[in-house]
């Protein structure tokens, strides 16, 4: 029997089981196999997916993300945070700033710290991608997509697609509590209208500065917060003139809150919680 030692740790109710990699070893064409068994509240240790802190060629760390269905994501802002906390207090890094590598490219951690602990960490997303090349969605390569007309299963909605490194599709609707995230959710994720799928976010703008927020996350489904998809809903609501560029926004998200700014440079600017839950032995 193999095993390998993991800490699980959450962003807001968005939980994982973390692998760090520079001590442990496991094959890679049993990454996806493992993130769908641990990932089971069952027979696993229950999260909504598998995160490895691995070694990186350009920064001191690299973050892999497996949803809980086994596929690979290329970014997830809950992971950032709790990676960041992971490394700062481990000793693999010493500043408070730092790079992380994803496989959508590398963004910027700063983590804050009380008693040795880290509280909170800032992370700078970068820019988002708004072309449907970039998110990818079929059509004109170079178009936007802000506030488009689209059917799915016979009804018609309007959305706005966002890539964060991964794909977004983001929704209003009158009351979050209405909102159709178990009906309408897994069928946008797999209309084929988006060739590597999408999250979908469902947004209830309370004012110019507060929206609330639920997700159906691509290859994990409800999930208690999305940190790339609040990003995503800020810079939507920015396009659609309901919220202002380089004015934070607090975005209420099933398991709590995220403070999101879309500078004015470009960057999106992500800060909130990131928490530790346990560590353990896992074995298969
Ligand atoms: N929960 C994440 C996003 C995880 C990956 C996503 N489901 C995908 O496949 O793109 C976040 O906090 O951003």
């Amino acid at each position: 029997m193999r095993s390998f030692s993991f800490t699980k740790m959450h962003g807001l109710g968005n939980s994982y089981i973390y692998v760090n990699m520079f001590k442990e070893r496991l094959a890679e064409e049993e990454l996806s196999y493992i993130a769908k068994r641990v990932a089971n509240v069952h027979t696993g240790i229950g999260s909504d997916g598998l995160i490895l802190i691995c070694p990186s060629d350009v920064a001191p760390v690299k973050m892999r993300i497996f949803n809980s269905d086994g596929s690979e994501g290329k970014n997830c802002g809950n992971g950032l945070r709790c990676v960041a906390k992971y490394v700062y207090e481990h000793g693999i890094v010493q500043e408070k700033q730092f790079m992380i590598e994803t496989l959508s490219g590398l963004v910027q951690a700063r983590v804050f710290v009380e008693d040795r602990k880290v509280n909170s960490v800032e992370i700078n997303m970068g820019k988002p991608r708004l072309s449907r090349g970039e998110i990818p969605m079929v059509g004109k390569e170079n178009d936007v997509v802000i506030n488009e007309r689209m059917d799915f299963a016979g009804h018609t909605y309007y959305m706005t697609g966002v890539s964060m490194g991964n794909p977004h599709a983001v929704f209003y609707v009158d009351r979050i509590e209405e909102a159709p995230v178990t009906t309408l959710g897994p069928i946008v994720e797999k209309d084929e209208r988006f060739p590597e799928g999408i999250n979908v976010e469902f947004v209830e703008v309370v004012n110019e500065r507060e929206l609330h927020f639920r997700v159906w996350e691509r290859g994990s489904g409800v999930t208690e917060a999305c940190g790339t998809g609040a990003c995503a809903a800020v810079v939507a609501s920015v396009l659609n003139g309901k919220t202002k560029r380089n004015e934070e926004t607090v975005v209420h998200l099933a398991g709590g809150d995220l403070y999101i700014t879309w500078k004015e440079n470009g960057d999106v600017l992500m800060r909130g919680a990131a928490e530790t839950i346990c560590t353990g032995v896992y074995y298969y």
